[in-house]
């Protein structure tokens, strides 16, 4: 079941001559975002801009969070990522979502005006109480990471 976010809508370009976020199937599981830019940005190789949303979102739920990832066609074929890699929205930020975009490849690429350049996925968060222990039960693992079960 759809699960109800507050959205303000800061640029009225969006629900105007831009669709507001929307998933795209049923089964999608992100909202695309779009870059509400003055006009279009040239990211050269390697360049890395904010760009505005034109949304912010109130989740208000700290057993919720939101994440915004790169799209998949455009991070694969063309290099834009994002430049925190993943970002985090906590469900008390109210301010407008920001877009860290990044040019990992090796052209320059041209964001257009509304392109819908990441996706926003709402997550859900459990919050650690942290309980001090002098020693943890033994487990099958132990301390052993990083590659320590082998290869293959
Ligand atoms: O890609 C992003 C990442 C974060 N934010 C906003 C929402 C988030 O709730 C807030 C803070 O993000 P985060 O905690 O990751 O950044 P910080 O560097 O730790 O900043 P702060 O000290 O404000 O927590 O910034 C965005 O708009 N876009
Ligand atoms: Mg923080």
């Amino acid at each position: 079941m759809a699960h109800r976010l507050q959205v303000k809508v800061l640029d009225d370009r969006l629900g105007g001559g831009f669709p507001l976020p929307g998933y795209a199937t049923a089964g999608s599981a992100g909202l695309d975002l779009r870059a509400m830019l003055p006009a279009p940005l040239s990211l050269a190789p390697g360049a890395v801009e904010l760009i505005p949303t034109g949304l912010a979102i109130h989740i208000a739920d700290p057993q919720l969070a939101a994440v915004i990832l790169p799209r998949s066609g455009l991070g694969h074929r063309h290099g834009i990522v994002l430049g925190n890699l993943v970002g985090l929205i906590d469900s008390d930020y109210q301010g407008e979502l920001m877009i860290s975009c990044w040019n990992r490849g090796q052209d320059v690429f041209c964001i257009e005006v509304g392109e819908r350049i990441a996706q926003l996925v709402l997550v859900p968060v459990v919050h650690a109480q942290l309980e001090l222990v002098e020693r943890f039960d033994d487990s099958a693992r132990g301390e052993g990471g990083f590659g320590h079960s082998g290869r293959h």
